[in-house]
């Protein structure tokens, strides 16, 4: 668990970060959103103390992260920022290997786990462990980036804008696997970025910064229905919302009684997919099948149009 307890950061007479609290609850994301400039990545980088407070505290399950070296610190806990930020000169594997390196760890252990990242982000060792990082794709540099934050199994990861340099295509991938190793692993996540999408996707909660304050920090679906102030609204732009909040919800809660005509949609499937699925077809209703593939009713325009609207 992270507690961030009324955390501030000054430069001279400017505020950037400005009493900040905030509770990450073990194994969960935490998604920063907010302006250029609103004191994300100050905050981010106050957990890992790259940057000092100038008061609060943080705490990383119980204890103050003053009570070690920063360097220290930091090897506990992974980072990963935009553009990667790996060493030219050193291999695939050698970056990766960077922290257990520094941990000293034996070689065998080293090599098994940076064997075991590779495979997780689909490298294979042989071919990408010995090439330099300018030989790979962007996509590529990123996935070692992350690995090489998550090298010493990290409980902790805070990643900066990881996918702000990827194109839309591999940056949904590079966010499918980074949900999937989180589970895989149970790490706890803080993650920077400027793009609204992909803190309702990623997020178990998002934070919103304006000008250095924290102004809302709740679950996706409530910072949806119920923004904060004008100017979360306006952040989460107000024509999107709709559709953002059905791409939280699964079909199989909003099924109703009866039956339709035509293919039916998973119960898996999103309602934003059903809605997709429904306008395009020019179908009033689609049949709903559960996880054997049996009935279970059906899915309506109506029922879905009405769960998009906004909470009264
Ligand atoms: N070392 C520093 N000295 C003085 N001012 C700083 C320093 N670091 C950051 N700032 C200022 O603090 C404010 C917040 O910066 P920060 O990088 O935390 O914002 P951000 O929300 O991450 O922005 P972006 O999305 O553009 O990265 C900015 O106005 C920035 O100019």
């Amino acid at each position: 668990m992270i507690e961030i307890e009324g955390i501030t950061k000054r430069y001279d007479a400017t505020t950037v970060v400005d009493d900040v609290s905030m509770v990450i609850e073990p194994r969960t994301i935490a998604v920063i959103v907010g302006t250029s400039g609103s004191g994300k990545t100050t905050l981010l980088r106050m957990i890992n103390r790259l940057v000092e407070p100038t008061a609060g505290i943080i705490k990383l399950d119980g204890a103050d992260n003053r009570s070690l070296p920063g360097y220290e610190l930091r090897r506990s806990i992974g980072y990963a920022i935009q553009g990667h930020g790996l060493f030219p000169h050193r291999t695939v594997a050698q970056n990766i290997a960077t922290v257990p390196v520094l941990l000293g760890w034996d070689k065998a252990r080293i090599k098994a786990r940076v064997d075991e990242l590779m495979m997780l982000y689909q490298l294979d060792p042989e071919a990408f462990g010995p090439r330099y990082p300018h030989e790979l794709s962007g996509g590529q540099q990123q996935r070692v980036g992350v690995a090489r934050a998550l090298a010493a199994e990290p409980n902790v990861l805070l990643m900066d804008e990881p996918f702000g340099a990827l194109d839309p295509i591999i940056r949904t991938k590079a966010q499918e696997d980074l949900l999937a190793i989180q589970k895989r692993f149970g790490t706890t996540i803080i993650l920077v970025t400027h793009d609204m999408e992909e803190a309702v996707h990623m997020g178990d909660k998002i934070a919103v910064m304006d000008a250095g304050k924290l102004v809302q920090y709740a679950k996706p679906a409530e910072i949806l229905a119920k923004p904060a102030s004008a100017f979360v609204e306006t952040l989460v732009g107000a024509s999107e919302r709709p559709f953002r909040l059905l791409s939280l919800g699964r079909v199989s809660d909003a099924v109703e009684k009866g039956s339709a005509e035509g293919e039916a949609i998973s119960g898996d499937a999103s309602q934003r997919d059903a809605l997709a699925e429904l306008l395009w077809s020019g179908r009033p209703a689609l049949p709903v099948s559960g996880a054997d593939g049996s009935p279970i009713g059906r899915v309506t325009v109506d029922g879905l149009v009405r769960r998009a609207a906004r909470p009264a």
